[in-house]
């Protein structure tokens, strides 16, 4: 029997004082990997500009070579479209991008292609995307859990397409995987949404958006429906945005510990839900400045609580509920059911963790109930979650003696997040 050894986890650093710190923010998860599908599915080699170097990529990246796709990591990433071939395994980890993405890209295989992810992985649902392809002739084979990994998905070489309904209240990740390979499926794709919700429509309006850019004819007009032509998917050179989410610890920092904190590269016009946070922030208590490029975020050290409907930005909830602990005033954050379905259950983690450091934090069916209390250290548990992990630094601004679990965890989609944070607290540029 081998012992695994757990790392010390990170004791997160107090705010010295007012910040003043410029942060570089990686790229986006959310680009680069539908970047990478499309420019995989290319009519010829493809280039991605400040793309972002994560595990989550580096998992698409592996997985769209594996399929038999000549991806170069360099300082730019190159790749170069080739036929996609089948029997083989891809390992999703547990990015809902790679699982929710490739299985139609799968289908376009010349054989058949095994999913499988790490264990958390195994508790995201995945059923909505096997039901789809089952409903368009494709084999898909359960190998566990029903409408979860592991799966395989038979490849024929060709998907026919036409018309699939699909249930995104659980993700909006099944719409936008049906999507992006539907312009090389013989007749296209009609995808219609049937569910009571729809999370985080930026994400699928981010996937039209990336379709059209490649020469995809994407008509998006009726609700809850969307209609993609069959047809050539262009090679192009990208540039990927700075990860905007990713982006949320940093700027929420200002807040907690009074200061300053600037993001360069911020766009002007985006698909990414993380262009809400500055809205966001100004109700929690923040001045924000857009001048030029360069997201500037201001604080006090004053918090305020909000009531707030998340749906469309799921994946910042937990980084607003960290910022709520600390708040002069309760927080309601609703519309976010379907975080139960993420890394972990977030609600439940959420409520645990905070609860842990005497903190006050209620589940509700839709979300979460945050009355702030005074808090002491102890250990804030990750769940393999990255926006966990960041979550507790944030806490661990105000609260002396918080000790992040699995700080690394945060690698999911940021390369460096405590040299990051390090150097804000120092008020250096990076
Ligand atoms: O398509 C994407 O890139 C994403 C969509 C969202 O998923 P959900 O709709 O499951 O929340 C988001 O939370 C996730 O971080 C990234
Ligand atoms: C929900 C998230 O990730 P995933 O792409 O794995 O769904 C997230 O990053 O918050």
């Amino acid at each position: 029997m081998t012992a695994t050894i757990a790392p010390a986890p990170w004791p997160a650093p107090a705010a010295p004082g007012p910040l003043d710190a410029v942060v570089e923010v990686p790229g986006s998860k959310s680009l680069t990997n539908r970047y990478l599908v499309l420019a995989a599915l290319a009519d010829g080699p493809g280039r991605l500009r400040s793309a972002l170097l994560s595990r989550d990529t580096y998992l698409m990246a592996g997985a769209l070579e594996t399929l038999g796709v000549g991806v170069d990591l360099g300082h730019d990433v190159a790749v170069t479209p080739g036929p996609l071939r089948g029997h083989v395994t891809i390992d999703c980890g547990l990015a809902g991008t790679v699982m929710r993405f490739l299985p139609a890209v799968a289908a376009l295989a010349d054989g058949p292609v095994h999913f499988t992810g790490d264990r958390e992985a195994l508790a995201r649902p995945m059923g909505p995307v096997i039901r789809a392809l089952q409903a368009l002739g494709v084999r898909v084979d359960e190998l566990g859990e029903p409408g979860h990994l592991p799966f395989t998905v038979h490849g024929r070489g060709a998907v026919r397409g036409g018309h699939v309904d699909v249930d995104a209240s659980g993700s909006s990740q099944f719409v936008s995987g049906l999507l992006l390979a539907a312009p090389r499926f013989e007749q296209g794709l009609v995808v219609r949404h049937t569910g009571p919700t729809l999370p985080s429509l930026p994400h699928i309006e981010m996937t039209v958006a990336t379709m059209r850019a490649a020469g995809v004819h994407v008509d998006d007009s009726r609700p809850a429906i969307w209609e993609v032509a069959p047809g050539p998917v262009v090679g192009r050179d990208v540039r990927v945005e700075p990860d905007l989410s990713n982006a949320a610890p940093f700027l929420c920092a200002a807040l907690v510990a009074g200061g300053t904190v600037r993001v360069p590269g911020w766009p002007t016009q985006t698909t990414q839900p993380g262009a809400l946070l500055p809205g966001i922030l100004e109700r929690m208590g923040a001045t924000t400045r857009l001048d030029g490029d360069v997201m500037t975020v201001t604080g006090t050290g004053d918090v305020h609580g909000v009531d707030l409907d998340l749906h469309a930005a799921g994946e910042i909830a937990p980084t607003i509920a960290a910022l709520a602990v600390l708040a002069d005033s309760p927080t309601r954050l609703r519309g976010i059911a379907h975080l139960r379905g993420h890394e972990t259950d977030r609600l439940a983690a959420l409520a645990s963790e905070i609860t842990r450091l005497g903190g006050q934090a209620e589940q509700t069916a839709d979300g979460l109930v945050v009355t702030p209390r005074p808090l002491t250290g102890g250990t804030w548990r990750t769940y393999a979650d990255h926006r966990m992990a960041t979550a507790g630094a944030l806490v661990g601004l105000r609260v002396p003696g918080v000790l992040v679990e699995d700080v690394a965890t945060t690698g999911k989609t940021i390369p460096d997040f405590v040299g990051l944070w390090d150097a804000m607290l120092r008020g250096v540029a990076r």
